[in-house]
């Protein structure tokens, strides 16, 4: 069997977290890893020092996943193609916005027996199309690329805090020794647990349409509506993600939205300790523009609910179906339209049948 070489393009919060797990299956199963782990890193400068050459001599990533040591066979590495040379197995863990340039760097340098994992949250929209990022990333390299995601904040679980995930991967040519078991050994710790399925536009919908039910239970939040609303929140916008999933993408299962990590226990998570949860609740509660509060309180790190609401909308409007979709209607006005929160209750009354 051939040894897989990794690399990991990204070392944001999740970036650095995700390298964190798959140097250690590496160093642990060198009968199918090459050991050594390279992480793409966009670079920067921290306290007058290259963020490479932090990460390389602390093994810390102080920037973006402070007070976590990483193991040293990740090596970190600023120059995009130098990061991938002669791996075989590419993970992408970059904030959605950023991928286009990123593959436009990578076009046309990668072989098409590459494989890839996509543990992006998000959604690539122009034109009147929507396209999950994994086809994405295998449409603009012309390699085969599976999904990651899952109930995974990225602090929990680079404590080694114990959570699930779940992995779309289907293997595009039988002849391929990179499998669902050579995927799953590279992701799966004892503190977290993969469940590999094939649903790769279920996964990956899930992973990004979950962000905008979070902004969502951010200003149930921050209007202190307490839990029961916050419970309503999870229920319709579970809903109106397993709609979108069904009728824009009918590959999709239900059973990955209601039974998988990535599905229900993932809007669970992000809409208590996410990012975009946090980022909602702090937009109600100040009245400040949510782009200011990013850079404010996220400090570099990015919530990618706020575009995948504009994306989504922009999508769902060409296609003149935005009544069908109050929820995320509704966290798009509410950002940017200056739409009043304490309207959601009704605007929910609105599409509910009638007695
Ligand atoms: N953080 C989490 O808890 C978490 C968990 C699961 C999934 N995700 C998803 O993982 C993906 C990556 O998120 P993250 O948390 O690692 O990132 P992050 O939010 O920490 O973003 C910061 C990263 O973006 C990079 N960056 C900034 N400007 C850039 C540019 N112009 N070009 C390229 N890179 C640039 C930074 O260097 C840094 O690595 C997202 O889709 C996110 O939704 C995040
Ligand atoms: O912090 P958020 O809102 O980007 O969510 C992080 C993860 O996606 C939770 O699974």
């Amino acid at each position: 069997m051939p040894i897989h070489k990794v690399s990991v393009i990204g070392s944001g919060n999740w970036g650095s977290a995700i390298a964190k797990i798959v140097a250690e299956n590496t160093a642990e199963n060198s009968e199918i890893f090459d050991t050594d782990v390279r992480m793409w890193v966009f670079e920067e400068l921290v306290g007058g020092k290259k963020l490479t050459e932090i990460i390389n001599t602390q093994h810390e990533n102080v920037k973006y996943l402070p007070g976590i040591k990483l193991p040293s066979n990740v090596v970190a590495v600023p120059d995009l193609l130098d990061a991938v040379k002669d791996a075989d197995l590419l993970v992408f863990n970059v904030p959605h916005q950023f991928l286009p340039r990123i593959c436009s760097q990578l076009k046309g340098k990668v072989p098409p027996t590459v494989r890839a994992v996509s543990c992006i949250k998000g959604v690539e929209v122009s034109g009147d199309g929507i396209t999950i990022i994994a086809n994405y990333i295998s449409k603009e390299l012309g390699i085969y690329c599976g999904a990651l995601s899952g109930a995974n904040l990225a602090p929990e679980v680079a404590q080694e805090k114990f959570s699930e995930t779940t992995i779309a991967y289907k293997v595009p040519n039988p002849n391929d020794t990179i499998d669902a078991r050579v995927v799953r050994a590279l992701f799966h710790r004892p503190y977290f647990h993969v469940n590999v399925v094939d649903d790769v536009a279920g996964v990956s919908l899930c992973g990004a349409l979950k962000n905008i039910v979070a902004l969502a239970s951010g200003f149930v939040d921050g209007m202190e509506w307490g839990d029961n609303a916050k419970a309503a929140i999870i229920r319709r916008g579970l809903l109106e993600m397993t709609k979108f999933g069904r009728e824009f993408f009918p590959e999709c299962k239900a059973a990955t939205f209601t039974e998988e990590s990535c599905g229900v226990a993932d809007v669970i998570t992000s809409c208590s300790g996410g990012r975009n949860h946090k980022l909602g609740a702090a937009m109600i509660k100040s009245n400040r523009p949510i782009f200011e509060l990013e850079d404010e309180l996220l400090k570099g790190q990015k919530a990618q609910g706020v575009t995948t609401a504009q994306e989504v909308h922009e999508f769902l409007e060409r296609r003149d179906k935005l009544e069908d979709f109050p929820l995320f209607t509704a966290v798009h006005d509410i950002i940017f339209k200056g739409m009043d929160s304490y309207a959601l209750p009704q605007i929910l009354e609105d599409v509910e049948q009638k007695f």
